[in-house]
């Protein structure tokens, strides 16, 4: 999938700029060479690029580690040490895929929100943590639902802007009925709401916005929440968009340095078989262009691109329908490929925008 994107990154950008592309092992292949899920020398090559194009980290049985020595959190130091706080989760159905969904067209027909999900706190990385033995002798596992006031303001904002560039609409989802950092969440984004009076603040807890987003999605615009909500919400947010194949992720944070990557795992059971969906790896690649180098109109191409190849019937098992032609991972990335070219006019437009 990530070589899909990578082909795809290329094509868009042709001639017009020079891409210096460098790769470093993180997860279950650092584990697996060097015994560490982010070696040093990958976090070096990391604050080094201006952008990362992560492929998916992780194993099943690297997670027999304590999670905190997993492959996993290869990822998550990566996230926390370049302090990506703001994890922008798209969701939005191409109208090709109105029948992909296992939703009835007319629930998620038109589906367009964000869900920025916060990345640097929650149990993530809350201290302490562990498994001990308790004086009795009982196993007792632990995580801290954590979360500074500055952590939450800082996330806050960021979803009031996104709500501002978008349709003025954001849900802050939380569990301030049972859970104090929450309820310092919900408290601390009221606060920041004051800043913003042209955007219309809602909030949901975690439970009912799980509901909400099945049974109404078109209601959401931009939804901030935390780190655990956000990674379950968006997860069960896929299916909206018809398959977690379809879903890419931005994470950022104060520079235009962003590391990206689809919301899917490794897709092991599937692995190896070139049958996985590419185009939220590839889709990924765009909001690379948009947000780490400003280039909006190769964005818009990568992205139409894909809505073109779905136009033309390309599928892939996941998002398969009947009378569609089925793909291998490698053909789909091929079809954006073709018509990411296509869609630049050739060499000769490429030539032009050189001189
Ligand atoms: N960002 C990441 O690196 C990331 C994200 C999630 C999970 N993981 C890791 O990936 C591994 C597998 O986790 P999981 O199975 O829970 O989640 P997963 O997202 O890898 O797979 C969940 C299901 O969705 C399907 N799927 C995922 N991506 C697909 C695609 N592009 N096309 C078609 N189908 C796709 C899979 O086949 C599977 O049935 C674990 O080791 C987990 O820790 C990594
Ligand atoms: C692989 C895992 C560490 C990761 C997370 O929980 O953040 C993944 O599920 C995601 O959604 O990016
Ligand atoms: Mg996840």
């Amino acid at each position: 999938m990530t070589a899909e994107a990578v082909k795809a990154l290329r094509a868009v950008i042709g001639n017009e700029f020079s891409l210096d592309l460098q790769e470093a092992v993180i997860g279950g292949e650092g584990l697996d060479t060097v015994g560490d899920a982010l070696p040093p020398e990958t976090l070096a090559v990391a604050r080094q690029a201006d952008a990362i194009l992560l492929g998916g980290t992780g194993v099943p049985e690297d997670e027999k580690r304590p999670p905190s020595e997993g492959a996993g959190y290869g990822l998550l130091k990566l996230r926390k040490a370049l302090s990506l706080y703001a994890n922008f989760r798209p969701v939005k159905l191409f109208p090709e895929l109105l029948d992909a969904s296992t939703l009835k067209p007319d629930v998620v027909g038109g589906v367009d929100m964000v869900i920025l999900r916060e990345l640097n706190g929650d149990l993530y990385f809350g201290q302490p943590r562990g498994i001990e033995t308790d004086a009795e002798g009982r196993r007792v596992g632990f995580n801290t639902m954590r979360y500074t006031d500055a952590e939450i303001e800082r996330i806050a904002h960021a979803g009031f802007q996104a709500a501002r560039r978008r349709r003025k609409k954001l849900c802050s989802v939380d569990k301030a009925n049972v859970l104090e950092t929450m309820a310092l969440w919900r408290e601390v984004v009221i606060e920041v709401s004051k800043q913003y009076p042209d955007v219309e603040l809602s909030h949901l807890y975690i439970d009912a916005a799980s509901m909400v987003l099945i049974r109404n999605p078109r209601q959401f615009d931009v939804i901030v929440t935390g780190n655990v909500f956000g990674d379950i919400l968006s997860d069960a947010a896929a299916m909206l968009a018809g398959s977690i194949g379809m879903l890419p992720s931005a994470s950022l944070g104060s520079d235009n340095k962003g590391l990206y990557e689809p919301v899917h795992g490794t897709a092991p059971d599937i692995a190896g078989k070139n049958i996985a969906n590419p185009l939220a790896a590839i889709l990924s690649v765009a909001m690379m262009l948009r947000y780490s180098f400003g280039l909006e109109n190769h964005a818009a191409r990568v992205e139409e691109a894909v809505g073109s190849v779905l136009r033309d019937g390309y599928r892939t098992g996941d998002i398969m329908q009947p009378g569609s032609r089925l793909v291998g991972t490698r053909e789909m990335g091929d079809a954006v490929v073709e018509a990411v070219l296509q869609s630049g006019g050739g060499s000769k437009l490429v030539s032009a925008s050189l001189s």
